[in-house]
């Protein structure tokens, strides 16, 4: 049985997480969950699978959740994150918080030993040289969840170790892939929302309209699988069957292929390093008709080098990379920022925040903390 904390329950990958427990009662069990303002679902989820800890993200949530569950232990804030994270039952956590809010939570659970599925990409972002090494010390084992590294993940097991020579990662292309690049300037959030082949929270579907998702999983695939940023590609595949590719030594290509739904990665990871049999349907490759492949557009989603390029200066530069994307996409979302101010804010604060080295989880918050200030400056600037 393995015993579960959630971080970020209420979301997308959170409330796929509990559809997945909720069809195998007798091997996975709910312990603690952290969310965020969605008390009427973190209710329902409470009801549901009756955990001993919950943290929302504020005292005043925390006080009336409280009072509706009498009994029930209930936090706030980073307080209640790291508990949830840490609880002394879980041997499992699953972190799907979104954006770099999730660090010190996914930090405290590697630090503790727990096994992590991972899903906030950002967390490997910002710090993934000190979450591994951390791993690595405390024996804490990371399975991705994100479909490409979950992919990733299975495709490499396929050959020995120190065999596989490339990774692939692919891509819908999001929204905007044949969009006309002159329209680009004027699309609406609504528009950017509109994912062709997935159904997620705002944050990673405004990514993946500028392909900022691409870039911070470039990053991810670096820190989880230790390949040189040069060994890890991104190819558009439209029809998001394929969700990566290893490429051996021998030239043999390993694909991994599911439904293009997150509950299929996140049962892997669940079961890992067991296999459970699916209730979720099967990937019906004649119905899919045929798989495209293409290479993206550097023109069209500069967000891809602009990550090659934090990737590669190294240090805090991914972490300003990262801060610097969640103020624009959340500029965006409020209509305060246009579409193609996103990747101009993140190369200007990229530009203006050299890249200092990485030793402790305090400077990588720090460097977050003075890259979200300068974008907000700059947002300002361009606003004017
Ligand atoms: N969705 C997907 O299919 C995929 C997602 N991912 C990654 O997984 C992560 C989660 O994504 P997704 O599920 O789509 O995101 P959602 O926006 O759907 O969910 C985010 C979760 O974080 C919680 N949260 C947000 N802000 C706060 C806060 N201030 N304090 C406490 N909790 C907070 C939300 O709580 P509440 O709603 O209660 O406020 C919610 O539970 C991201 O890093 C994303 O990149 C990776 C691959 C696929
Ligand atoms: C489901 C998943 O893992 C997302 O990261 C997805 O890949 C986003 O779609 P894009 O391929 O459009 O970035
Ligand atoms: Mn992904």
């Amino acid at each position: 049985m393995k015993v579960l904390s959630i971080l970020g329950s209420t979301g997308s990958i959170g409330t796929s997480t509990l559809d997945v427990v909720r069809h195998f009662p007798d091997r996975f069990q709910v312990v603690a969950l952290a969310a965020g303002r969605n008390l009427e679902l973190l209710a329902r989820q409470i009801e549901e699978f009756r955990p001993q800890l919950v943290a929302v993200a504020d005292e005043e949530k925390a006080l009336t959740l409280a009072h509706r569950f009498p009994g029930l232990e209930v936090l706030a804030g980073e307080e209640g994150r790291l508990a949830v994270a840490t609880h002394p039952q879980a041997t499992t956590v699953v972190g799907a918080l979104v954006g770099a809010l999730g660090l010190p939570a996914t930090y405290a659970a590697v630090q503790a030993g727990k096994e992590l599925l991972l899903a906030n990409k950002e967390t490997l972002v910002v710090a993934g040289s000190l979450i591994m090494a951390e791993a690595r010390r405390s024996g804490s084992q990371i399975i991705p969840v994100d479909s490409e590294h979950n992919g990733l993940f299975q495709a490499l097991r396929v050959g020995p170790p120190g065999t596989a020579r490339r990774l692939i990662l692919t891509a819908s292309g999001g929204p905007f892939r044949t969009t006309p690049l002159a329209q680009l300037a004027n699309v609406t959030p609504e528009q950017a929302l509109a994912h062709p082949t997935w159904r997620m929270g705002a944050k990673i579907s405004v990514d993946s309209a500028t392909m900022m998702n691409k870039g911070l999983e470039i990053i991810e695939a670096h820190h989880l699988f230790g390949f040189p940023p040069d060994a890890i590609d991104v190819l558009i595949h439209p029809e998001s069957r394929i969700h990566a590719l290893v490429e051996y030594m021998d030239g043999t290509l390993i694909a991994q292929l599911s439904v293009n739904d997150m509950r299929f990665p996140i049962l892997y990871a669940l079961a890992y390093p067991e296999r459970l049999a699916s209730p979720f349907g099967r990937l019906d490759l004649a119905a899919v008709g045929s798989l495209h492949f293409e290479l993206p557009d550097d023109r069209r989603f500069p967000c891809l080098a602009l990550a090659r390029q934090a990737l590669q200066a190294g240090g805090t530069a991914p972490a300003v990379l990262n801060a610097a994307n969640e103020v624009a996409v959340e500029l965006f979302l409020a209509g305060q920022l246009p579409f193609l101010g996103i990747p101009e804010l993140v190369r200007r604060v990229l530009e203006e925040e050299p890249a200092a080295p990485l030793t402790s989880l305090e400077e990588a918050l720090a460097a977050d903390q003075r890259a979200r200030r300068r974008a907000r400056e700059w947002a300002a600037r361009l606003a004017r």
